[in-house]
This record gives structure tokens, C-alpha cells and sequence, in this order.
């Protein structure tokens, strides 16, 4: 039986997991903490990420990385951006032989402007340990996958074989997957509708309705396909599962982070106070950061990512920020989106 191993045990890791326990796979999971992995193997349930869920006894549970990693040709990595390297530094320790790596988290480095895949190849530098990486990505919340409720992503790699690898894997009635071999857009979709699904909610929290909702997400689609193009994504790729369709389901599911997030700053909450009460990973206020720093450099306009950036670390007051917004000067729509297709 084909053993996955996977690195990361919270909401998406876990869902994850069951799609590929439901594929019959062997699933060795690692997390830090003895007690979740202590509740992973005795009682078949992750309840602090996933409640009301049960596991799959296809997936044993692992706080050691060398264990977690034995035996093993395929890691799914799913931590938070922010833990990418330091993770990806210990696994490096412990392989035997090459692995793939799919990795399933969403998110843009600030400071250094590097995507995910960057982020493990770089780490992994001139070792052969490292055979291919693989991102999953799409509108996809943990909590709806791991009851099996349709859902549809896209998977991409530099390899196209390692990408039909990750489709194989796991695809399902459930669960389909599609391949796409722009593995810059898939990557920066995924991160950058963070950074515009926080604004919807932070418009939500001021009291805005759906007209706002629609222009925000249209608008912060035409920016996100902006830089995108710019570093060298098709603008097609945003028309698809890891831009249009992440940005949906991220703007408007209850089960979105960052929108809870948006919300709660809307209505006056701080950043702290907020991010104090989620308890789970909100990876558009990092991403917010990186993507302004990189409009900046890339000399692309994205006045809805800098408008969150001002309200985040600046100070901005959300209401001065709308006025910000809507007092911009008047612009041609289409040309705004400066794609040459
Ligand atoms: N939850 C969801 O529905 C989806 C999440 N994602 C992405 O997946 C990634 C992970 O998100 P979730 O599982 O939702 O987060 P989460 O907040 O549910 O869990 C994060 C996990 O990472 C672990 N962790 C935190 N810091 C760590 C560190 N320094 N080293 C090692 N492990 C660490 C935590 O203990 C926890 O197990 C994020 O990039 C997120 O954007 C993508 C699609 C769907
Ligand atoms: O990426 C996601 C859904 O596709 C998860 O979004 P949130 O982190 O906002 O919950």
C-alpha cells in the first residue's frame, strides 16, 4: 500500500488526510503536540481542528518526524507559510531517500517575495533529496471536504508527471482534481484572494452589503491577475479553481479565516484581539504584507491590497480606507487589467 506522509495536523491537513485514507492509502500524520496525536491513534478524532469528525484507522498519528517520514516517497506539507522553512529545514534531517512534495498551504513570504515551492527548493538547495513539488490548491475549507461534500481543486508542479502523480492520488467522487501547469498563478491565487477575502469581511464588519462584496472581489481578482501576469502566471489560471473559484468560496463561506478575521476588524477589533481569538492560522495578514511590499516593487497598481496594508500596519481608520477607495481617480475598466492575452 502506498504510505503518504503528512506534515501538518490541523484543519486541512486532517481533511486532507481523510481524502487520501478514503483513496485507501496508508497515512502517517506528524503534529508537535503528544496530545493530539495521543487523541489522533486512541480515539480517531483531531476535535481542537476538525469536531464531529472521525478519522479513517488508515491514518496513525506521529510527533516524531523521523518516524512520521520512514518508509516514505510522497509528504503532503501543510503548515502555515510562516513554518514553511523551519519545517522543511527538520524533514530535510530525516530523509532516507527523495520525496515529492505536495504542499497544500497558501501564502507569500514578506521580505523575500517567494512562493511556496520556492520557499521548500530553496531549503532543499542543491540536495537530491528533493524529487518534485507539487502545489494542491482551490476553493476547498477543511470542514466541508472532511464530510465529503463535492469538491473540486487543481494541482500543479514544474513536472507534469508529479502533477498526474498528485491528481492520482487524490482524486475521488468526492474530491476532483484537476492539473494546471502554470505553477506561479496557482500559487499566487491561492495566497493573494487571502489578502481580498479579508477586505470583504472587513466591509461586512463596517456594516456594507453585496453590492461592496461583488466590487471587492472583482476589482481585487483585476489586481491579483495584475501582479500575477507580471510574474509570468497566464492570466487564464485566474479565471480558474485557484483564483476565481478560491475567491469565492474564501469571500463568502462562513468557514473562511480570513474573512472572520476581515469581519471582526470591521468592527473594531485590533489585530491582536483578533488574531488572540481565531486560534487557527489567518494567512492573509502576512500575504497582505508580502503582496504590498511586492506591488511596490513590481511597480503594480493594487489599491485594495494597500488599503488593508494601510488599515493593518498603518493605522488607517477602515472608514478613510473605503473613502481612500472610492475617491481614486476615474479609470477604464478593462485597460485597468493590463493583461496582454
Ligand atoms: N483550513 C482550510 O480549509 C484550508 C487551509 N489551507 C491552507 O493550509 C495551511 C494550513 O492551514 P490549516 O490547516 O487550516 O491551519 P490550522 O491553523 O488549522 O493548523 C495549522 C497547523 O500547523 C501547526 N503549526 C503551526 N505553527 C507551526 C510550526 N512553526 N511548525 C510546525 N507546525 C506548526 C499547528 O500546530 C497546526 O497543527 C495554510 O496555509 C492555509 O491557508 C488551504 C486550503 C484550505
Ligand atoms: O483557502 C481556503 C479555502 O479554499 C481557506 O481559507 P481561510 O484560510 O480563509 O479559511
Amino acid at each position: 500500500m502506498t504510505k503518504v506522509a503528512v506534515i501538518g495536523a490541523g484543519s486541512w491537513g486532517t481533511a486532507l488526510a481523510m481524502v487520501l485514507a478514503d483513496n485507501e492509502l496508508e497515512v502517517k500524520i506528524w503534529a508537535r503536540r503528544k496530545e493530539q496525536i495521543e487523541e489522533i491513534n486512541q480515539h480517531h478524532t483531531n476535535s481542537k481542528y476538525l469536531p464531529n469528525v472521525v478519522l479513517s484507522d488508515r491514518i496513525t498519528g506521529h510527533v516524531e518526524l523521523k518516524e512520521t517520514l520512514e518508509g516514505v516517497k510522497i509528504v503532503l506539507l501543510v503548515v502555515p507559510t510562516k513554518a514553511i522553512r523551519e519545517t522543511v529545514t527538520e524533514m530535510k534531517k530525516e530523509l532516507q531517500a527523495p520525496v515529492t512534495i505536495i504542499h497544500a498551504s497558501k501564502g507569500i513570504e514578506p521580505g523575500t517575495h517567494k512562493r511556496i515551492s520556492e520557499m521548500i527548493e530553496e531549503e532543499f538547495g542543491d540536495s537530491d533529496l528533493l524529487k518534485d513539488v507539487v502545489v494542491l490548491s482551490g476553493p476547498s475549507h477543511a470542514e466541508e471536504v472532511s464530510q465529503r461534500q463535492p469538491t473540486t481543486v487543481t494541482v500543479s508542479s514544474k513536472s507534469s508527471t508529479a502533477s498526474e502523480l498528485a491528481q492520482d492520488l487524490f482524486i475521488n467522487q468526492h474530491f476532483r482534481v484537476y492539473t494546471n501547469p502554470d505553477l506561479v498563478g496557482v500559487e499566487i491565487g491561492g495566497a493573494l484572494k487571502n489578502t481580498i477575502a479579508l477586505v470583504c469581511g472587513l466591509t461586512n464588519g463596517l456594516g456594507m452589503g453585496d453590492n461592496t462584496k461583488a466590487a471587492i472581489m472583482t476589482r481585487g481578482l483585476a489586481e491579483i491577475a495584475r501582479v500575477g501576469v507580471k510574474l509570468g502566471a497566464s492570466p487564464l489560471t485566474f479565471a480558474g479553481l485557484s483564483g476565481l473559484g478560491d475567491l469565492i468560496v474564501t469571500c463568502t463561506s462562513v468557514h473562511s479565516r480570513n474573512f472572520r478575521a476581515g469581519f471582526m476588524i470591521g468592527q473594531g477589533k485590533t489585530l491582536d484581539e483578533v488574531l488572540n481569538s481565531m486560534g487557527m492560522v489567518v494567512e492573509g495578514i502576512r500575504t497582505t504584507k508580502a503582496a504590498y511590499e511586492l506591488s511596490k516593487k513590481l511597480q503594480v497598481e493594487m489599491p485594495i491590497t494597500s488599503a488593508l496594508y494601510a488599515v493593518l500596519f498603518e493605522g488607517l481608520k477602515p472608514e478613510q480606507a473605503t473613502e481612500r477607495l472610492m475617491g481614486r481617480v476615474k479609470k477604464h475598466e478593462v485597460e485597468q487589467l493590463n493583461i496582454d492575452i
